[in-house]
């Protein structure tokens, strides 16, 4: 069985792929002090409470924070006997090499996500992922990555206007009732959610300005659902994108025997 792991710069997220299915999935904050023997304790803990029991032969990684690797691959070595495939390092082949400026390191999670998006879709797409950042991917025709847009993350946003502004709390992100708050809360989330509603369809709308083909755009990641509650954001959205991006590149390194 497969071990995915999707390293954000705030959470890990690791799922367990059967060949059909992800068995389970658990997420813990990202932090690079964490041991392998800590990641082992907290996994196995989860899985035996879940009823769950794999056999992992082999892992997976995709890491947006270049520290925590080195305990992830301690990880894979200790308890599974497994060399992982990381994705973005020279042994990890990607079905589709990205076309960006000689010395871009593009996110391997943007790179997972165009994997997983042109496995399901495809070429000619946008993805769209509420992470730390909010990413813009745009996947080509042949399924290469081309490039994108980074904007700051809808959490990150929140907590930017907390850190910066004596008066203003920390607030959760939501779908507010009105435009106009009447109330220091209300307002705040009126600002952001309606901000990134806007700054989603700008984006897209001049993406497709930008390209010469029609485009579909996917959703992913925690948020999307909640800002697709406003507007006709996205064709379709799917939580598993990176999970699923994980499971193509694995499969394309075994057929072209490196994994
Ligand atoms: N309505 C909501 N309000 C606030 N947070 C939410 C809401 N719905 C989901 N979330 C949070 O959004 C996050 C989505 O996780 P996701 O993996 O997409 O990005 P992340 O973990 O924040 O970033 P990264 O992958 O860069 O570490 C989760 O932490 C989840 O708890
Ligand atoms: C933009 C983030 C932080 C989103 O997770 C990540 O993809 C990243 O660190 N990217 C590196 C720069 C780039 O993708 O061009
Ligand atoms: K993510």
């Amino acid at each position: 069985m497969l071990l995915c792991i999707d390293c954000g710069n705030t959470n890990t997220v690791f799922s367990i792929w059967d060949g059909e299915r992800f068995l389970c999935t658990l997420r813990t904050a990202t932090e690079h002090t964490r041991t392998a023997d800590q990641y082992f304790v907290w996994f196995s803990t989860l899985l035996a409470h879940h009823r769950i029991e794999t056999r992992i032969t082999d892992v997976i990684i995709s890491s947006t924070v270049p520290r925590v690797v080195f305990n992830l691959r301690v990880f894979a070595d200790r308890y599974f006997g497994a060399r992982p495939l990381v994705v973005g390092k020279p042994d990890c082949l990607l079905p589709h090499a990205p076309r960006v400026d000689q010395g871009t390191n593009v996110g391997p999670d943007r790179l997972v996500n165009t994997a997983g998006a042109y496995d399901r879709h495809g070429g000619d797409l946008i993805v769209v992922d509420f992470g730390t950042a909010t990413t813009f991917d745009v996947v080509a025709h042949d399924g290469a990555y081309v490039g994108g847009v980074i904007a700051p993350g809808v959490n990150l946003s929140l907590e930017a206007l907390h850190m910066a502004a004596a008066a203003l709390p920390h607030v959760d992100v939501t779908k507010p009732q009105a435009v106009i708050g009447t109330n220091t809360v209300a307002c705040m989330q009126s600002g952001v959610f309606w901000g990134y509603v806007g700054l989603v369809r700008e984006i897209c709308a001049r993406i497709r300005g930008e390209y010469d083909r029609p485009m579909r755009i996917i959703g992913t990641g925690g948020l999307a659902s909640l800002f697709a509650q406003a507007d006709v954001l996205f064709d379709t959205i799917e939580d598993d994108l990176t999970m699923h991006g994980l499971t193509v590149i694995h499969a394309y390194n075994k057929e072209n025997g490196a994994a």
